[in-house]
């Protein structure tokens, strides 16, 4: 079965990437979560990219903060689709330093970058790119946009109500 590998550059990313970990274990999709950092444990991004799509891993989600390379890195060197989620961590430029980092991607390259701490989108992301491809997975999803609409025509009829 298809699995999705999450990474991020520090500890510190884990509150904001553990709503990707969280919405593919509510869609029943199997994630691998570790840390890798381009900057501070280069050989292990080499093998990590290098290696995901032999262990079964289908999508990359890579999120990191500040001078955030590490998503393009993994998208230089692996043939899956990344996607980038900017972190807003300590000392960030209002986090603008992490979206540009890994927006800009030269052509080539392509990183699908969510918003800024975006990770709950980045779990659909990828629950839908594997989706395509398994329809047990595209019921999960179908059922999960019903459950969206659902609420906001609840919350439309309780503020009638009131
Ligand atoms: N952007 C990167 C990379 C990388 O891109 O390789 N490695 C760590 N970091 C980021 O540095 C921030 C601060 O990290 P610490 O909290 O560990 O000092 C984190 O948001 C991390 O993603």
């Amino acid at each position: 079965m298809s699995k999705v590998g999450i990474i991020m550059g520090s500890t510190s990313d884990m509150p904001i990437m553990e709503k990707a970990i969280e919405i593919l274990k509510s869609f029943d999709i199997e994630v691998d979560v570790d840390i890798v950092s381009a900057h501070r444990t280069p050989e292990k991004l080499f093998d990590y990219a290098k290696n995901a799509h032999n262990r079964g891993i289908s999508v990359i989600i890579a999120g990191a903060g500040g001078a955030a390379h590490l998503p393009g890195m993994v998208a230089s060197l692996s043939p899956l689709p990344v996607i980038g989620v900017p972190v807003k961590s300590r000392n960030s430029i209002d986090g603008w330093d992490s979206v540009l980092s890994i927006l800009q991607m030269p052509g080539g390259v392509p990183v699908a970058t969510v918003a800024l701490d975006g990770a709950l989108n980045a779990g659909i992301l990828a629950a839908q790119i594997i989706g395509s491809g398994d329809q047990k997975i595209l019921d999960t999803i179908i059922s999960y946009k019903e459950g969206l609409k659902q609420k906001v025509i609840d919350g439309a009829k309780q503020i009638k109500k009131a």
